[in-house]
């Protein structure tokens, strides 16, 4: 048997029979606008017109042992064509799926749904009303009876959006599973709209509706081509497989604008199974190729294949039927085949038959005697059961007034017995009441009177109250203005906290900004001394040294001038003139070069050197003297100018001025090396003095951070001040 069928379903609608006709299986249709378009004609598996029943519409569709198969039942057509009807119904026609749950809950079998939408390839679930991101992430509800569903139903389809699929899944004995999809209206867009939501919503649907065409077409040929479910969202969370009977219902909304519509779902149908009868030959004006192609000749041929099996198939159910008749003729002892009598003689079949016809009539009728006598006899046991109870009654009711008779009888003793006592009773009973009364009296006497007084007492009451009143008022209005002095004396003294706070707060950040500037500046007037000291120190130091440099070049050039003669006098008797002698360094002029001689104990050394050279030359002198009679030269380099050169011989002066260029080079070197020192300490002080710069700038940044930080400060103190003083009056 095919697992795939195509069912039409045509809404009912006065509709004009110019454009639609149906002959059992087949459909035709033709444009209502054009009087020379010739008839199409389309044939499904089964159409229901639009004068059938949702029942006929459930008995055909239920048709297949969904108990151990799945089923796919799918409506298609455009919105508005009857697709959700067919589908669910209403309370008062209800569809396929409530009709089927009620046969199941009948059957006593376990079934649970669930629900969900496909929107725009998103599906949400319309029980719980939530986006899933996977079609077996649903929640599924057990059915209990048939209104349930119906209520499910009813609330599902106030959820559903506009333009959605919704599949129905229902689960019988967790075992098999039923899909029921309501697919999105298939119009088509209208043509101005080209782009926006509404544009891709219908492309998308399009989209969904094409691929489920081509993966019921390939179902349909059995192909052993995997389906293209994947391409769309709908497809893929459809049950379609070899176990599993698919239907699909079109839905059509047959009047004359629905024209296009119509036979877009006819051709839609016929393309999931290519089985077109026969087609004039004309071109659709929606651009549909609606000839006969070799595939749909196939499906016919299959088609035809499928008409033998049923031929095939009916035969057998004849075979059936016939055998059962003859259990049945047997089991009635009318064990006589009518076929094989038939044969023989026509006359016979008729009396047998009518022998047969009174037979039966004749067990109707004693069918009806038995049936009187049955009444025959519940009659009787009715009347029986009323006599039991009639009588049963009469001696309960003669019972009862035997009961009231001896009731009555002792009421009237007692009645005797109270009229003799009753007397006395009553002449007890009514002294009881006067002092019962009078007491009432007194009592309420007195609380008249009460009331009286203090009725009379009502306006001294009142002024009593009213001064109690007055007394009241001013002891609260004291209380107030207590409470407020309090409030106010209070409120006062965290006004003067507050601000001595703050400005305790302000002066000590204030002081501490002074403080650092005056720090500052102290830092800052230092340096400039350091500076400044350095500075003259520096100049002394060139100074010096500019004077040390004139010395050494005019010694140089007395120097030149001796070894040259150039002094009157000759070598031996030379003269050097006054102004030509220079000033030797002294302690006082020069005393940073005598202070680093000395700090570096040069001068020692050079004094030891000075004094060894001089000895040499004392006692070269002593034996020159000694031997050539020379004048022996005594040498102070502190008086220099009192040196008699005259005295002394060429070799003396020459060791005198040689050693003076000694001690000139050993000058220049010590120069060299103390100004090296010189600059080393000049690098020094400036190293330090970049020091201290970067400290006065790193103290100059901290400065100003602290005066933001102070400056802000200060400035929330203002705002706070009014905010607060608010507050408080608050
Ligand atoms: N065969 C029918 N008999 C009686 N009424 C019908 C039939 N088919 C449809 N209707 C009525 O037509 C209206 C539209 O039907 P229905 O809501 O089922 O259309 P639809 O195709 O599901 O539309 P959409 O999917 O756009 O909501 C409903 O009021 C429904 O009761």
């Amino acid at each position: 048997m095919n697992n795939y069928k195509v069912f039409l379903r045509v809404r009912p609608i006065d509709y004009d029979q110019s454009m639609l006709s149906i002959d059992q299986n087949v459909i035709s249709i033709k444009d209502p606008t054009n009087k020379q378009a010739e008839w199409q004609q389309f044939r499904y598996d089964k159409i229901f017109p639009a004068s059938s029943t949702q029942q006929e519409l459930f008995e055909s569709v239920a048709n297949f042992d969904y108990e151990n198969k799945n089923g796919c039942i799918i409506s298609y057509g455009q919105s508005g064509s009857g697709k959700s009807y067919s589908l669910f119904g209403n309370i008062q026609n209800p569809g396929i799926v409530p009709l089927l749950i009620q046969q199941i809950l009948y059957k006593g079998q376990n079934v649970q749904v669930s629900f969900q939408e496909i929107y725009v390839d998103q599906i949400r679930d319309l029980n719980t009303n939530l986006i899933t991101e996977e079609f077996t992430k649903r929640q599924i509800l057990l059915i209990n009876d048939f209104w349930e569903m119906i209520k499910i139903l009813r609330s599902t389809d106030i959820k559903r959006q506009m333009r959605t699929h919704i599949i129905l899944t229902l689960e019988i004995n967790s075992n098999t599973k039923l899909q029921f999809v309501d697919l999105a209206g298939s119009e088509r867009v209208a043509k101005n709209i080209t782009e926006g939501e509404k544009f891709q919503e219908a492309i998308l649907i399009t989209a969904s509706h094409q691929v489920l065409n081509r993966c019921l077409n390939s179902f349909n040929q059995n192909s052993n081509k995997i389906l293209p479910k994947k391409e769309s969202k709908l497809t893929s969370v459809l049950i379609i497989d070899n176990n599993t009977q698919v239907i699909l219902i079109g839905a059509i909304n047959p009047s004359q604008s629905n024209y296009e519509e119509c036979l877009l779902t006819l051709q839609y149908l016929d393309r999931t199974k290519n089985i077109q009868v026969s087609i004039k030959k004309q071109q659709s004006m929606l651009g549909f190729d609606t000839q006969i192609n070799v595939q749909q000749e196939k499906e016919i041929k299959k088609l035809k294949d499928e008409i033998e099996e049923y031929k095939i198939k009916v035969e057998q159910l004849n075979i059936d039927r016939k055998k059962r008749f003859i259990e049945l003729q047997r089991l009635l002892g009318l064990d006589i085949d009518l076929e094989r009598l038939s044969a023989k003689n026509a006359k016979d079949i008729t009396i047998f038959k009518n022998q047969q016809e009174a037979l039966l009539k004749n067990a109707s009728l004693s069918q009806q005697i038995d049936e009187y006598h049955y009444e025959n006899a519940q009659l009787k046991k009715q009347l029986e059961d009323l006599k039991k109870d009639t009588h049963s009654k009469l001696e309960r009711y003669q019972q009862q007034i035997l009961e009231q008779k001896e009731i009555n009888k002792k009421f009237k003793d007692q009645l005797q017995l109270s009229k003799m006592s009753g007397d006395d009773a009553l002449r007890l009973l009514s002294s009881d009441r006067d002092q019962f009364i009078k007491k009432l009296q007194d009592e309420s006497k007195n609380l008249l009177e009460d009331k009286v007084a203090s009725i009379l007492n009502l306006p001294q009451t009142a002024q009593t109250k009213n001064v109690e009143n007055q007394k009241l008022q001013e002891l609260k209005k004291q209380i107030k203005t207590e409470i407020e002095k309090e409030f106010n004396k209070s409120l006062e003294i965290i006004k003067t906290e507050y601000n001595k706070s703050l400005d305790h707060y302000k002066f000590q950040y204030e002081q501490k900004l002074n403080a650092k500037v005056e720090e500052i500046e102290n830092f800052l007037n230092q340096f400039k001394k350091y500076r400044e000291k350095k500075k003259s120190q520096i100049n002394e130091i060139v100074e010096e040294l500019l004077d040390l440099y004139d010395i050494i070049t005019k010694q140089g050039k007395v120097i030149d001038k001796i070894e040259t003669g150039g002094y009157s006098g000759g070598l031996k008797s030379f003269s050097i003139p006054k102004q030509d002698k220079p000033n030797l360094p002294n302690k006082v002029k020069h005393k940073n070069l005598f202070h680093f001689l000395d700090t570096n104990s040069v001068t020692a050394t050079l004094t030891k050197k000075a004094s060894t050279v001089e000895k040499t030359i004392k006692t070269a002198t002593k034996q020159l003297r000694q031997s050539q009679s020379q004048i022996i030269l005594e040498i102070d380099y502190n008086q220099l100018d009192s040196i008699n050169f005259m005295s002394m011989d060429f070799s003396t002066v020459r060791a005198y001025a040689n050693k003076l260029r000694e001690m000139i080079k050993e000058l220049q070197d010590q120069i060299t090396i103390n100004s090296d020192k010189f600059k080393q300490q000049i690098a020094q002080q400036q190293r330090e003095r970049d020091d201290a710069q970067q400290k006065y700038n790193m103290e100059s940044r901290k400065y100003n951070q602290t005066r933001v930080v102070i400056e802000s400060q200060n400035r929330i103190l203002q705002k706070v001040r009014p905010l607060s003083s608010v507050q408080r009056k608050q």
